[in-house]
């Protein structure tokens, strides 16, 4: 069977990525239970509190918002209860028909990857996910064993290009020995995996929402995931100066600027609806 013939659960990520945009509108509601939010919410900071919070997100948002990107790291710091919540939370959102990214950021050598290419990328996996957030300061190269687990079941990958925080020019604005920028050679080492496909490849780069209009091309056939709207400022209308041509491939996540409209469900569902209709109009669904 070619792969165009596949039922859409069997299409690769980057297949179902824009079909799921395409219904529901291309947000990505950050899933990032900060203590100050549960605090906020009425809840405690324990890993109570943690779950009603999670799966009141989920209740209100799963079966209408495209994508979810659940945070890993404010489930690890309830450690094995928070962990979870966070599979839970996973799996209700995918029996809902939303697509999960688990950001967990994770970068090792290559022979460790592929311990964390079965943790999160494998069909079976308690915390399979939809797509994981990688980091490449290991080298490209390094990947691989997430890039092989992805393509075999169908998930995907965002790797770190050019990071919303101040600092990330540091390291990925420099030179590398052959030529382009550490930023560059990781959009270059994405086009080529993304080479293939029809439309959005599976192999995504992070790329702020809040960095300034940049030199790099960020046309590499996949997917953008563009965190650091809302609370760290950047809005709907920047997003055509920075993405430029590419902006249609943009993932537009956030997290805290949604979340703290909760907890009442309908608060939640509106802050999602607002900001979805202002992406819908800028990144063209
Ligand atoms: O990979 C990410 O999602 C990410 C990359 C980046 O460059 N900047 C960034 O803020 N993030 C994540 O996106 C989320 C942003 O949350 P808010 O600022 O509350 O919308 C956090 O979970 C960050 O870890």
């Amino acid at each position: 069977m070619r792969e165009r013939d596949l039922p859409m659960s069997n299409q690769p990520f980057g297949v179902r990525l824009r079909a799921a945009m395409t219904e529901r509108g291309p947000l990505c509601v950050g899933i990032d239970p900060h203590a100050h939010l549960l605090e906020a919410w009425g809840l405690p900071d324990d890993p109570e509190g943690l779950a009603s919070f999670t799966y009141g997100v989920v209740d209100a948002l799963a079966d209408r918002v495209a994508v979810f990107k659940p945070q890993s790291a404010f489930f690890e710091r309830f450690g094995s209860a928070g962990i979870a919540v966070l599979e839970q939370a996973t799996i209700r959102l995918r029996e809902a028909g939303a697509l999960v990214i688990i950001d967990a950021k994770r970068g090792d050598i290559g022979s460790t990857m592929s311990g964390y290419a079965s943790a999160y990328l494998a069909e079976k996996a308690p915390l399979a996910c939809d797509a994981l957030t990688v980091s490449p300061y290991l080298g490209f190269g390094s990947l691989q064993p997430a890039i092989d687990a992805a393509r075999e079941s169908g998930a995907g990958l965002f790797v770190l290009a050019l990071t919303s925080n101040p600092e990330g020019p540091q390291f990925q604005s420099a030179r590398t020995a052959a030529g382009p920028t550490v930023a560059g050679a990781v959009l270059d080492g994405l086009r080529e995996l993304n080479a293939d496909a029809d439309d959005l490849g599976s192999f995504g780069a992070v790329v702020g929402a809040t960095i300034a209009r940049t030199d790099e091309n960020l046309d590499i056939r996949g997917p953008l995931l563009a965190p650091g709207l809302g609370a760290q400022g950047a809005t709907p209308e920047s997003l055509a100066a920075v993405f430029g041509s590419a902006v249609h491939n943009v993932v537009p996540s956030s997290s805290r600027e949604i979340l703290a409209a909760g907890p009442t469900p309908t608060a939640l569902r509106d802050a999602a609806a607002r900001t979805n209709d202002a992406f819908r109009t800028v990144l063209g669904y």
